[in-house]
């Protein structure tokens, strides 16, 4: 068997396309811009790569979009002090801090500042906490992208067995919380969980976010599966240059599975794509409007 491709640059442009048609609603009806704020601390040049993106993309849906470039050795508190200011400002719908910071800033502590109305991360206790209690909330974005592109292939995902390879605050922990919203069996995996092959042959859905290259190997996956890769390794080739994989062995892989992911080209896509949905959900709710249609 061969398995079908999920097209996530397919998929996040229609997203995006559908975020843009509300946007220009809500400019029209309401007379409200949602704009967001992406902080960047450093310049580790993957980061300024993202950042890029979600600074073209968010333009490109109609939102109004601001970038902060700090300095790698910024004071915590001149960090906190932005964040305070992005909070009290009525042009900011949704607030990001590119991750992983320089280790000099306590990342809890930054994110914990940001006003959970806000926090179009989804990494804001409130909203980590009320996603795991099963209420309304801004959730992380690749997570959502995760059930988008399951969503394409499976329109119902109740009853089915997922595996969740990963427990990070922002992708494995949400993610699982989003799949039990969908009424799945969860299983969730990581790196001292034992037989991880034979927990994943049980799987019919399989999501690796472990940032190890191309762990997840043909003979672990149940032949149809789908499988959702998270994975954004960085692997050096010739003459200084890198190559993209995912966590997933995707060409052994490919000829078990149902349905695949790739990287790049799958996942990441919808992560930015997911952004834009939230920002225009964070505007929407700061001005009291109805929940849009994406
Ligand atoms: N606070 C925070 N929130 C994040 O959501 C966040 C973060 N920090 N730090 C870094 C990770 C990583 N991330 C990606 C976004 C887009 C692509 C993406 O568009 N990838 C393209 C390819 C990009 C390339 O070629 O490098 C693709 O997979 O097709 C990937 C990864 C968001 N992250």
């Amino acid at each position: 068997m061969t398995a079908r491709i999920i097209d996530g640059k397919v998929i996040a442009a229609e997203l995006r396309a559908r975020v843009a048609e509300e946007v220009a609603r809500v400019k029209r009806e309401h007379q409200v811009t949602p704009g967001l704020a992406v902080v960047l601390v450093g310049n580790d040049p993957a980061s300024e790569v993202y950042v890029r993106s979600k600074h073209t993309q968010t333009q490109a849906a109609g939102m109004a979009s601001f970038e902060h470039k700090l300095p790698a050795d910024v004071a915590q508190a001149n960090l906190l002090a932005l964040i305070e200011k992005l909070n009290r400002d009525p042009t900011v719908h949704g607030i990001l801090v590119q991750l992983p910071l320089p280790k000099s800033l306590h990342t809890e502590t930054i994110i914990n500042a940001i006003d959970p109305a806000k926090d179009v991360d989804g990494l804001h206790p409130n909203n980590a906490g009320r996603l795991a209690g099963g209420f309304a909330a801004l959730s992380p974005c690749t997570p959502l992208g995760c059930i988008i592109l399951t969503k394409s292939v499976h329109a119902s995902l109740e009853g089915m067995n997922a595996i969740v390879i990963g427990r990070s605050n922002l992708v494995g922990r949400p993610l699982v919380q989003l799949l039990l919203n969908e009424n799945a069996t969860v299983t969730i995996a990581h790196s001292r969980s034992k037989d991880l092959p034979q927990l994943c042959a049980r799987a019919d859905l399989v999501y690796a976010a472990v940032g190890k290259p191309e762990m997840v190997r043909a003979g672990w996956i149940k032949p149809g599966a789908t499988v959702i890769d998270v994975g954004i390794n960085r692997l050096p080739i010739a003459d200084g240059k890198t190559r993209l994989v995912g966590d997933i062995a995707f060409k052994e892989v490919s000829e078990v599975a149902g349905a695949i992911t790739p990287v790049p080209g799958g996942v990441g896509q919808m992560t930015v794509a997911c952004l834009l949905v939230n920002t225009l959900r964070a505007a929407c709710a700061l001005h009291g409007l109805p929940k849009p249609a994406v």
